[in-house]
């Protein structure tokens, strides 16, 4: 449990309207400034519960049980950034909506402060002198504008839910590199789901394993990942692709 915590989980459960159920008695608390990575295969409840945190639970999931306390403002980055964009409106405009509706700010100086978090993002000047549409950008610089976006409403703990995944690999590491620059320089929290236990044990101090919507381990990133005791942990880990090992003096 951490100390001083801004996020509370206890006992959450979550079950279709038909009663099936999804997620089982999760538990698990975050104090300023931490992260946590809720990892383990897909379908087993790691973004119904990051979603149940927003109260943004899609149609036909409830809460059946349990509780979630925060007493500071959380917002999500999703998995698809074109998805989370809306095409027929210029990124920065739509960047500017968020900063005039969150921060209750003029028209004038939502502009100026989309602009600025366009520069915290490291998004080109280009974007800044002409207006373009999500189709008109990469899919690593829509994800910046989601981040930015994400921002704009000030958040305590920023909700990560597979941010990476529609990425290329190099995009991957620039967006995980940017999320992590952005932490340290505005001390957010972070829930962040994933498949990748690389990215999980990089981002956060402590990891959760989920299967079939229950936590079955957690611990400390590092010694989780070399010591897993629960045969579920270790068959994600051993269920990563090894790198060919590249024959020495082999010519080229
Ligand atoms: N709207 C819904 N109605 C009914 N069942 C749902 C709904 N959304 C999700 N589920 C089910 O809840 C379970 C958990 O889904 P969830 O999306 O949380 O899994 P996940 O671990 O995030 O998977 P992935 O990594 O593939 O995103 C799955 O069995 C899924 O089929």
């Amino acid at each position: 449990m951490a100390t001083n915590p801004i996020l509370e989980i206890e006992n959450l459960s979550l079950a279709t309207s038909a009663g099936k159920s999804l997620v089982t008695n999760v538990n698990f608390s975050l104090g300023k400034g931490e992260s946590l990575g809720l990892v383990g295969e897909s379908g087993s409840g790691k973004s119904l519960t990051l979603r149940s945190i927003l109260g943004l639970l899609p149609r036909g999931v409830e809460q059946v049980g349990g509780a979630i306390r925060s007493d500071v403002r959380s917002a999500m980055i999703f998995q698809d950034p074109r998805g989370a964009l809306d095409p027929l409106c210029p990124v920065v405009r739509q960047l500017a909506e968020v900063v005039y509706y969150r921060q209750n700010v003029s028209r004038k100086a939502s502009r100026t402060i989309a602009l600025e978090l366009l520069e915290m993002l490291g998004l080109p000047d280009s974007l800044k002198q002409k207006d373009r549409y999500p189709s008109q950008l990469s899919g690593g610089q829509c994800q910046r504008i989601v981040i930015a976006m994400a921002l704009a409403c000030k958040p305590g703990i920023l909700l990560c839910d597979e941010p990476t995944t529609a990425l290329d690999v190099t995009v991957q590491k620039q967006i995980i590199d940017t999320i992590t620059r952005l932490q340290q320089e505005l001390g957010f929290a972070m829930v962040f789901v994933t498949h990748n236990l690389a990215i999980a044990s990089t981002m956060c101090s402590t990891l959760c394993v989920m299967k079939e919507g229950q936590i079955v381990e957690r611990g400390e990133s590092l010694s989780l990942l070399q010591n897993p005791q629960h045969s579920y942990t270790q068959m994600l880990i051993h269920s990563v692709l090894p790198l060919p090992e590249l024959e020495r003096g082999a010519g080229v």
